[in-house]
């Protein structure tokens, strides 16, 4: 029997079995003879963030500009632009963040400082807390407008 935990599968590319831990998404060929344990994630998270806002936003203003007026597309263009230029190293996060986030993190190169769950909008902290060190997220919707997480810690 399989220990608790763990499930069947079968490898598309060899129609070999394997195991999955459906906790840690880890997976081996051998039958697992100790049960998978529930992982619960780090306490607490620091991380970084660019965050793009548009008219939608719960507030539609920032350090950078008064009166934020552009589209959720045209803002979601914008960020993918910037994920672009971080992942292919033209930038730095916190260079960029510094000059484009529309948050007041800003002035830290978008440090957010030390979290745990429980301080974010849920949408933000579910990815925030799924990121490895070093990580960067996708974009990210919240209330506030369109984020890029960089966990540092
Ligand atoms: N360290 C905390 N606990 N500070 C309170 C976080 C409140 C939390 N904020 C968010 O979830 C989003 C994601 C990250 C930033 C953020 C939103 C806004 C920008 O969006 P807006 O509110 O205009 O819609 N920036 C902030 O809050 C800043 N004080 C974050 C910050 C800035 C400098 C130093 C530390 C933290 C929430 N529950 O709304």
């Amino acid at each position: 029997i399989i220990p608790e935990g763990w499930e069947k599968r079968t490898s598309r590319s060899t129609g070999q079995n394997y195991y999955l831990n459906i906790y840690t998404k880890e997976s081996q060929w051998d039958l697992p003879t100790e049960p998978a344990k529930p992982v619960t994630g780090p306490e607490r998270v620091q991380c970084s963030h660019l965050l793009v806002k548009h008219s939608g936003s719960r507030r539609p203003s920032s350090w950078r500009e008064e009166n934020i007026t552009k589209s959720k597309e045209e803002a979601m263009e914008l960020i993918e632009g910037y994920r672009e230029q971080i992942t292919s190293g033209q930038a730095s996060f916190a260079e960029l963040a510094s000059k484009v986030s529309d948050c007041s993190s800003a002035a830290r190169g978008g440090d957010l400082g030390l979290f745990g769950r429980g301080a974010m909008q849920k949408p933000f902290e579910d990815a925030a807390f799924a990121l490895k060190v070093g990580e960067l997220s996708g974009v990210v919707t919240t209330d506030s407008g369109l984020h890029i997480i960089l966990r540092t810690v």
